[in-house]
């Protein structure tokens, strides 16, 4: 299993098509636009940061679980992220400490189930996405769902910084398997044909050296 991570409007979706249509395997991606929770969750984010979190990994554990059955399908956001999203909304004020244990027990317990639901619990590789705070926004202004534009909720603005404030040390501490990072600043995976070529080769390299290609 490959698992991209990075900040909202990275491009994780759009490579995770683009390199599961490379190896022939299959993507799964986050539940966005038919997830009921997000929109309310940004409409009171203190009131449903709890309930949007469980959800999410709810589902990710579901996509995991399909995602581990074939090598090198791909997953387009790591459960690793899930808690640092959510440890970053409670240092922001929109969980309880007691929220926040719940959630760490209830993590800890199901990542233990997953090497029984498929005899290995690590992805073979993590694809980190590093993009600047002007190219994300960006993206989000292109796909313009509405209710992650600042323009429409500019307290959107810091809620980014802290996001993507916190991602360089979290790439740094991942440790769970091999690791690689592309800079979606330098390379345009989306419209340049040259540039997707240069990333999937790297990627394919990292799986070559892995002994998974
Ligand atoms: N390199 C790029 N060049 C141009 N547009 C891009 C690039 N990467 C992504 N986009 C566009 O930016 C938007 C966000 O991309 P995408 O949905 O793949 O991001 P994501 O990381 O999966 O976001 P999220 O975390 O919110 O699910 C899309 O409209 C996509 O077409
Ligand atoms: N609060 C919160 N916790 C998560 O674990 C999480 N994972 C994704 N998202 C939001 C970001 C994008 O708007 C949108 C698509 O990635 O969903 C999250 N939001």
């Amino acid at each position: 299993m490959i698992v991209l991570s990075g900040m909202i409007g990275a491009g994780k979706s759009s490579l995770a098509t683009l390199v599961s249509e490379h190896l022939g395997t299959k993507a799964f991606y986050e539940q966005v636009d038919d997830n009921p929770v997000l929109p309310l969750f940004y409409a009171d984010p203190k009131k449903y940061a709890f309930l949007l979190q469980i959800y999410f990994l709810n589902k990710r554990f579901a996509s995991i679980k399909q995602a581990l059955a074939d090598d090198n399908n791909v997953l387009d956001r790591s459960i690793y992220e899930d808690s640092l999203f959510f440890h970053i909304n409670a240092d922001m004020g929109r969980a309880t400490d007691q929220e926040v244990k719940v959630y760490d027990e209830l993590l800890d317990n199901m990542m233990e189930e997953l090497p029984y639901a498929a005899h290995k619990k690590a992805p073979d590789l993590l694809v980190h996405l590093d993009v600047s705070y002007d190219k994300m926004l960006e993206h989000i202004q292109k796909r313009g769902r509405s209710y992650e534009l600042p323009e429409n909720d500019p307290s959107l603005i810091d809620y980014y910084h802290n996001l993507l404030g916190r991602y360089d040390q979290w790439y740094a501490d991942y440790h769970y398997s091999p690791k690689m990072k592309i800079s979606c600043d330098e390379y345009d995976f989306v419209e340049n044909e040259h540039d997707r070529a240069k990333v999937l080769k790297l990627i394919d390299e990292k799986l070559k050296e892995r002994g998974t290609l």
